[in-house]
């Protein structure tokens, strides 16, 4: 029997929870937020957004530029009432009861902004001072490789090391639930691994991620479940596995010269969804790869075929994202 794809939930606004029994830390329900007045000169940003994340969770929000994601997470930090809906952060409003869940979060923005005249330490005192049982200044700054930066000034840092630093004051209080707004955005290869070591090794420990990026590898490397974001809403979600099984796998290849399209074999029994040639160069689209690939070797076998550039692969995350973002655009073109 062939395994039907799992369901993910495109074209909603919500996302499944972590489970039945899952411990959720973060409740979201029906989220709105709207920048401006109510009537046209408004804007909708978050256009009714559901999702839960359980305790010790890394959730990550994607989606394409102005889709919402930082409009969500400052929610969720409490920076800003909704519209509508509810949220709950450790079981509270975290606007109304700001005061209860401040110093059980660690917050890292996308720009954070220090007085550029002070040092990296005296900046880590100052934010250390502000956050309930704090790391030791200098733990906070090992774990992000800042230690010896420590006597430089802010305005003498590089981009990525500033960003660093944003990440050294996000875990400074030991946060239960950490938030991360593109945390390796202006990062070098090497400042991303490290940093996506970090956020491993705070996971272990069992503390909640929930981060925004741009970047697929990241979500896929890091997340446990991700949503997809675009124009306000989630358009699919799950965990990365079921948001990539949801898109079809590719096969492509070049048929033999005197051989044409239409001496391929029926493809719809050998579990092709959808096909497209470019004069003998096929791609064949199939949520069934191994199947798929099996009946065209045997019938290339059977007919003693070469196949040119043969190329199978998997759904990546990348493509499903391009493939939700590019159906959505179009679908909202007509
Ligand atoms: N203060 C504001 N006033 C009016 N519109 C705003 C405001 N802040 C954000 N927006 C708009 O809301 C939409 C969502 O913005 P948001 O920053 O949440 O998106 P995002 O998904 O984080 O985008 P990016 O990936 O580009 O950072 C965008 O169209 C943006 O222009």
């Amino acid at each position: 029997m062939s395994p039907t794809p799992p369901a993910t939930s495109t074209a909603t606004t919500s996302a499944p929870g972590p489970g039945p029994g899952a411990d959720s830390v973060i409740d979201v329900t029906g989220l709105h937020r709207r920048y401006g007045p109510a009537g046209p000169e408004g804007f909708d940003a978050v256009r009714g957004v559901s999702f839960s994340v359980g305790r010790g969770e890394i959730f990550a929000l994607l989606g394409t530029n102005g889709a919402g994601k930082t409009s969500t997470v400052e929610l969720l930090e409490g920076l800003a009432a909704p519209t509508a809906g509810r949220i709950r952060v450790l079981g509270h409003d975290p606007h109304r009861e700001r005061a209860k869940v401040r110093p059980r979060i660690g917050v890292m923005l996308q720009a954070g902004g220090f007085p550029s005249d002070l040092t990296v330490a005296e900046t880590a005192r100052l934010w250390a001072g502000l956050t309930g049982g704090p790391r030791p200044v200098d733990e906070a700054l090992a774990l992000v490789g800042l230690l010896g930066r420590r006597t430089v000034r802010i305005k003498q840092l590089s981009g990525g090391e500033r960003r660093r630093l944003d990440l050294a004051l996000a875990v400074l209080g030991r946060p239960e639930v950490l938030f991360l707004d593109e945390p390796t955005t202006g990062l070098d290869p090497e400042g991303r691994r490290d940093t996506w070591e970090l956020v491993k090794e705070l996971h272990a420990e069992g503390t909640t991620v929930v981060l925004t990026t741009h970047y697929l590898e990241e979500a896929e490397s890091l997340a446990d479940r991700l949503a997809i974001m675009h124009r306000g809403r989630i358009a699919a979600s799950g965990t990365p596995a079921e948001v990539i099984a949801a898109h079809p796998a590719r096969i492509s290849f070049d048929l033999p010269e005197g051989w044409f399209p239409g001496d391929l074999p029926p493809l719809a029994p050998l579990g092709v969804t959808d096909h497209s040639v470019d004069g003998r160069h096929v791609l064949l689209r199939t949520h069934r790869l191994q199947e798929t690939l099996t009946g065209l070797l045997d019938w290339a076998r059977e007919e003693a075929l070469a196949l040119g550039r043969l190329d199978a692969r998997s759904a990546s995350l990348e493509e499903a994202f391009l493939s939700i973002a590019g159906e959505l655009n179009g679908h909202e073109a007509r």
